[in-house]
């Protein structure tokens, strides 16, 4: 079937987007390269929550508020398409939707915005910056312990004007969002993925359909990028693993080495709960015919290095009534634990 042209009958694709400058921008970017393979497609606006709401996102539902909109009309059938940033995306995937394709990552890291064309380390002391994401938050302090970083909300051009009406000295934002923006050139710096290690999927798209969509999946099957795809996998599964131990803040970063066989190399800056930064790097082989599989072993192995120093000193056993104690002996084993926190990435931050 690869190959094989997509029927010339039948009616456009709709790709449901959200409205935003930066959602439309990707969601085109996308219908474009469908087009290009001979689909005609048609973006249908779909409106979530997330852009309606100015209330911070924790209150309204935090991860995936912005994607569930998008996965509700998938589901009931009033688009085919639909275009998230991936890093936006829970680990959880869906029942019965599928990511069908990860086009070519854009520049995966962060950007400084800084008044003056300052770098970070050219920030006079006590700096005011603005993120909402904890990850970033911890990274510019670990860089920059006298910086006053601020959380702000709001659209990517709302976080530059911001800078440029003098409210802040500078912001933290994705380089992809502002190339895709056509505003890179407002950046006064990359900051390197080594050190300021960008969230997990940050710079790639999910092209996601439902999954026993048949046409659609061979449709997209030629947008997939496999360098893409695998450095993504480590990541999200990097991810996913810790968010079932810790509630951290996560930075992971894959790239691709190419040579014989090719090998990847996956990155982690996760804040413990004492404040510190742990940074890890893991390398493993690529074989071609299980790329996947190995992508997300180094992930998980990745996890379970950092995750020993992220959950802290065994939480001490709940307090319990004297008579507890004389009538049950202690059983902790036996009690209800705390709710498992969760690790963060920018999802939660909402720009
Ligand atoms: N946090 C929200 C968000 N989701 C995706 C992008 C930009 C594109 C990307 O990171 O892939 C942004 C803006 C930003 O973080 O600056």
């Amino acid at each position: 079937m690869s190959g094989s042209p997509a029927p010339a009958t039948s009616a456009p694709l709709r790709l449901g987007t959200r409205r935003s400058a930066l959602a439309t921008t990707q969601s085109r970017h996308v219908a474009d390269l469908v087009a290009a393979g001979g689909s005609a497609v048609d973006l249908v606006l779909v409106t979530t929550h997330g852009d309606v709401s100015t209330a911070p996102l924790a209150t309204i539902g935090g991860t995936g508020v912005f994607v569930s909109a998008l996965r509700d009309a998938l589901v009931a059938g009033t688009v085919e398409l639909a275009v998230h940033s991936l890093k936006d995306l829970p680990t959880a995937p869906p029942d019965g939707l599928v990511v069908a394709a990860v086009p070519p990552r854009e520049d995966p890291r962060d950007v400084l915005v800084a008044a003056g064309g300052r770098t970070l380390a050219e920030l006079p002391a006590g700096a005011r910056v603005g993120t909402g994401s904890p990850r970033r938050r911890a990274l510019l302090l670990d860089a920059r312990p006298d910086l006053d970083v601020v959380a702000v909300r709001g659209n990517v051009d709302t976080r530059l004007a911001m800078v440029h009406d003098g409210a802040l000295d500078a912001v933290v934002l994705a380089a992809a969002g502002l190339r895709r923006l056509d505003r890179l050139g407002e950046a006064s710096e990359l900051l390197d993925p080594a050190t300021f290690v960008p969230a997990p999927g940050q710079g790639a798209l999910a092209v996601e359909c439902r999954a026993d969509d048949e046409a659609v999946l061979a449709v997209l099957r030629g947008l997939d990028d496999p360098r893409t795809r695998v450095a993504v996998t480590a990541e999200r599964t990097l991810l996913a693993a810790l968010e079932a131990g810790c509630s951290a803040p996560v930075g992971a970063f894959a790239r691709v080495l190419d040579g014989e066989p090719a090998r990847l190399e996956l990155r982690a800056a996760v804040a413990s709960p004492d404040g510190t930064l742990l940074r890890e790097t893991a390398v493993a082989d690529l074989p071609a015919a299980s790329a996947e599989e190995a992508a997300a072993a180094l992930g998980r192995d990745l996890a379970a290095r950092l995750l020993p120093h992220l959950t802290g000193p065994a939480a001490p056993s709940a307090p319990r009534p004297a008579d507890d104690l004389s009538s049950q002996g202690s059983a902790p084993g036996s009690l209800p634990g705390p709710d498992r926190p969760r690790a963060q990435s920018d999802r939660e931050s909402g720009s």
